[in-house]
């Protein structure tokens, strides 16, 4: 029920605002891709694309956003969607009318092109869930330990293919991580193996300089040491020479099964493109809430 030009005859503008907003907001700092696309895609696999994982938390209720693997998301991506949102109900015409889900999944698609990715014509009509819990999130957004099986299953569960989830992996292209979300693979990894055997010997000297023991838990770095703030195909490459941050990234190139399409969107980027739009499209489309099931929320961080 999703289409194009949903707002045509309320708010015929809606794209062009909110780019302005994102625009602004990325000029401002880069944090906002990766914050706002990191936030799609967590929004996307707790209850739909609904903008749930924007809700706050209330005394009585601990919301989304609050459960340990969203503590992470970046402020600026919950930001941007705010501004942005600021921006819509300027418009007298527009005010109330579109659903902080659809300025979420504009905004995505804004900052991936900002950022030098592909860009694509964004599907709409999304209305913003009723419920946020943190409980909710338990077991459904991947972990960076996760092996193929793992990965390949969670997706799955959200109408997601292999290859899907090998595209959507590829937004590790740009943004950050803080250090203990890859500590175990740099230090103490097994009885056999102080550090991890698949990833990169000099990576891995590198990622030990950067993130000493016990260093500040709020140190974050690149996850693409060599095109960090550009949404490239350097993610396959990084693969390729044992340069995957995380376990579930470097798996995609050390199991056979994923191995061979990595390969290929390493090679060709307009491939790797195409299939990245395909991919965002589907993930755009999950668990998308209409009718009674939802509603616009007139603030994106608390229900009308
Ligand atoms: C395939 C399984 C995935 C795992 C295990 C995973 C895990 C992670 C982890 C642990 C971080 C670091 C967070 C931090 O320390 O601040 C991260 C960052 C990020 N992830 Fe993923 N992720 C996955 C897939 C995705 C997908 C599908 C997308 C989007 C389409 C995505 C977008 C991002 C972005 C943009 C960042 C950087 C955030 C920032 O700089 O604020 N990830 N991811
Ligand atoms: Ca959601
Ligand atoms: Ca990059």
């Amino acid at each position: 029920q999703l289409r194009h030009n949903y707002y045509a005859n309320v708010c015929p503008n809606v794209e062009s605002i909110v780019r302005n907003a994102v625009r602004q907001k990325f000029q401002q700092t880069f944090v906002t891709v990766p914050g706002t696309l990191r936030l799609f895609f967590h929004d996307c696999f707790v209850q739909g694309c609904d903008a749930s994982v924007i809700v706050a938390s209330t005394a009585s209720k601990k919301a989304e956003k609050d459960h340990p693997d969203n503590l992470s998301l970046a402020g600026d991506g919950f930001d941007t969607v705010i501004k942005a949102k600021a921006a819509v109900d300027a418009v007298p015409s527009c005010q109330n009318k579109v659903s902080c889900a659809d300025i979420l999944a504009m905004a995505t698609r804004d900052v991936i092109a900002l950022s030098g990715g592909p860009s694509y014509a964004v599907e709409l009509g999304r209305l913003d869930g009723l419920s946020s819990t943190a409980a909710s999130v338990n077991g459904r957004l991947p972990q960076p330990t996760d092996d193929l099986n793992r990965l390949n299953a969670l997706f799955a569960a959200n109408g997601l293919s292999q290859a899907d989830m090998i595209a959507l992996s590829a937004a590790h292209t740009v943004g950050f991580s803080h250090c203990g979300k890859f500590t175990n693979r740099i230090y103490n990894f097994s009885r056999q193996n102080p550090v991890d055997p698949t990833l990169n010997r000099n990576y891995a000297t590198q990622l030990q300089g950067m993130c000493p023991r016990n260093v500040d838990p709020r140190i974050a770095i690149n996850m693409d040491p060599n095109t960090p703030r550009t949404f490239d195909n350097m993610y396959f490459k990084n693969l390729q020479n044992g340069m995957g941050l995380f376990t579930s990234d470097q798996v995609l190139f050390a199991d056979p099964r994923s191995k061979p399409t990595v390969n290929t969107w390493a090679a060709n980027s307009p491939a790797f493109q195409r299939a990245f739009i395909s991919a965002m499209t589907k993930l755009g489309r999950v668990g998308v809430k209409t009718g009674r099931n939802g509603n616009i929320r007139r603030d994106c961080a608390a229900f009308n």
